[in-house]
């Protein structure tokens, strides 16, 4: 079976990866000849635990090359769309790189194909990009266009890649949709096979829904600031019955990340165009917009005026064993404070300050204690193992004053406190 991945970012390299281990000859194509070259070294372009033995290993087995030429459409029978889809202006989603990747399909097309949407679409693209490759095709060969989102996680991408919760796939016919399914036989999971446009919502309402959790929990977060109340206490209780759930109850600065952000607002997209209200997403965004503001409030009421304050910044990544910064909310950390006139300096295990917010008042460093040395405050960011088993005793004396703003909850801030630390969470104590 020869199938063409195109797009080799997170979700691309991963896919590619996966169906070379299943049994498949897999070709990745990017248009990023960059990416293209580094990934033929064997080299991910990205920070992905586990993955890159991974791929070098299916290289070295002769199942997964890499290219950039786009005529290998024709010598594939199974092609998978794995391209960004990013947010417009107006928060709906951007099909420019998925409708380029559907017309090139189709000029290409000399033989039946089998094409495979992986990136994250709204309901109703598996229509378009049916008709965008039928509008380039020289002469008419059937082909049939499968919804099969995907679900992994980045930071875990390998353990989702191989163990996922469920299967998706939508189809207009059921041999495709059986094709597509013998593709992923080894993997045990349920499988839900539906109609593409059902498909895709199942994407969008998923990550919809895991926002608004995070977003009730931060909300809750203000309230138990007032009354005294541990959040994270509250969330232990509620995480015991199974109807809850125990995940995705962590309140801190918010969610950040390439989708929760704008999966939300391509949906909230959707229903305006469509006159659906969906009132409690919108509230889901505003939260969220505002969570790291609240966080900041905490640290001008106990600082003072922020200008010329050193404040350690622990973490960039928008969640911890990744280094993407998409959407981070330790960067709107880093500008407002800056905006303040603060200095700051900052460590992530691997994550690095982008181009565009290098400036001579914030500074990086590569160890935690040079980042701690002289600051007047730490605010913790990104739950990185490091800082949450970090020695915390041993960093007391670092510090100019015993700041602490745990923006994830995850600190002991029983422990911090008896070390001589002022501590404050979001709704933690
Ligand atoms: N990052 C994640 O954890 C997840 C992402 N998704 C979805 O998967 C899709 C891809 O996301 P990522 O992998 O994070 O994006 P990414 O930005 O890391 O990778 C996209 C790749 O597509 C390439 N590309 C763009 N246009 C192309 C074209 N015309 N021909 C060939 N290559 C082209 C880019 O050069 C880039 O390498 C998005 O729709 C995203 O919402 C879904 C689940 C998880
Ligand atoms: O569509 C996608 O791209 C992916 O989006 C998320 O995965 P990811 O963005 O990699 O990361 P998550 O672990 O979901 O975390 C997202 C954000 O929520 C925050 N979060 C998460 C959980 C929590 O309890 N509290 C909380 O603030 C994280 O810090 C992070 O900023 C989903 O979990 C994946 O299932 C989905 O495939």
């Amino acid at each position: 079976m020869n199938i063409l991945v195109i797009g080799t970012g997170y979700v691309g390299a991963t896919t590619a990866i996966l169906l070379a281990k299943l049994g498949a000859n897999v070709t990745g194509l990017d248009l990023d000849e960059g990416k293209i070259k580094q990934l033929q070294n064997g080299v991910l372009t990205f920070y992905e635990p586990g993955l890159e033995p991974l791929l070098q290993e299916q290289m070295q087995e002769g199942h997964l090359t890499f290219t950039t030429n786009a005529m290998a459409v024709e010598q594939h029978e199974i092609i998978f769309i794995c391209v960004g889809t990013p947010s417009r202006y107006d928060g709906s989603t951007d099909l420019s790189a998925v409708r380029k990747v559907a017309e090139r399909i189709g000029q290409q097309m000399s033989s039946p194909k089998l094409v495979v949407i992986k990136s994250t679409v709204p309901p109703g693209t598996q229509k378009r990009v049916k008709r965008w490759i039928q509008e380039k095709q020289i002469k008419p060969i059937s082909f049939d266009v499968v919804s099969n989102p995907e679900f992994l996680r980045e930071g875990n991408a390998v353990y989702d890649a191989f163990h996922p919760d469920r299967i998706i796939i939508g189809s207009d016919t059921e041999a495709a949709g059986k094709q597509v399914h013998a593709l992923f036989d080894a993997i045990e999971c349920p499988v839900v096979l539906t109609n593409p446009q059902t498909a895709e919502m199942i994407k969008y309402a998923s990550n919809a829904f895991l926002a608004a959790k995070i977003s009730y929990m931060n909300e809750l977060a203000r309230l138990c600031d007032e009354i005294e109340v541990s959040v994270t206490t509250v969330a232990e209780g509620m995480g015991y019955d199974p109807r809850i759930g125990r995940s995705f109850l962590q309140a801190g600065i918010g969610y950040g990340g390439s989708c929760f952000p704008k999966d939300v607002r391509s949906l909230l997209s959707l229903g305006a165009e469509l006159n659906t209200e969906l009132g409690i997403l919108k509230r889901v965004v505003d939260v969220n917009h505002s969570q790291y503001r609240y966080l900041m409030k905490k640290v001008k009421r106990k600082l003072g005026l922020l200008r010329g304050k050193r404040i350690a910044i622990l973490g960039l990544s928008f969640k911890p064993e990744t280094d993407d910064l998409r959407e981070a909310p330790a960067l709107a950390v880093i500008s407002e404070l800056m905006e303040h006139g603060a200095l700051l300096k900052v460590h992530d295990p691997v994550a690095k300050l982008p181009r565009e917010m290098q400036f001579p008042s914030i500074k990086s460093f590569p160890t935690i204690e040079e980042t701690l040395l002289g600051a007047h405050a730490v605010i913790l960011c990104t739950e990185w193992k490091a800082y949450v088993e970090g020695d915390w005793e041993s960093w007391r004396p670092l510090l100019t004053e015993p700041y602490v703003f745990d923006g994830r909850n995850v600190l002991n801030a029983g422990r911090l406190k008896s070390l001589g630390y002022h501590y404050e969470g979001i709704g933690a104590r």
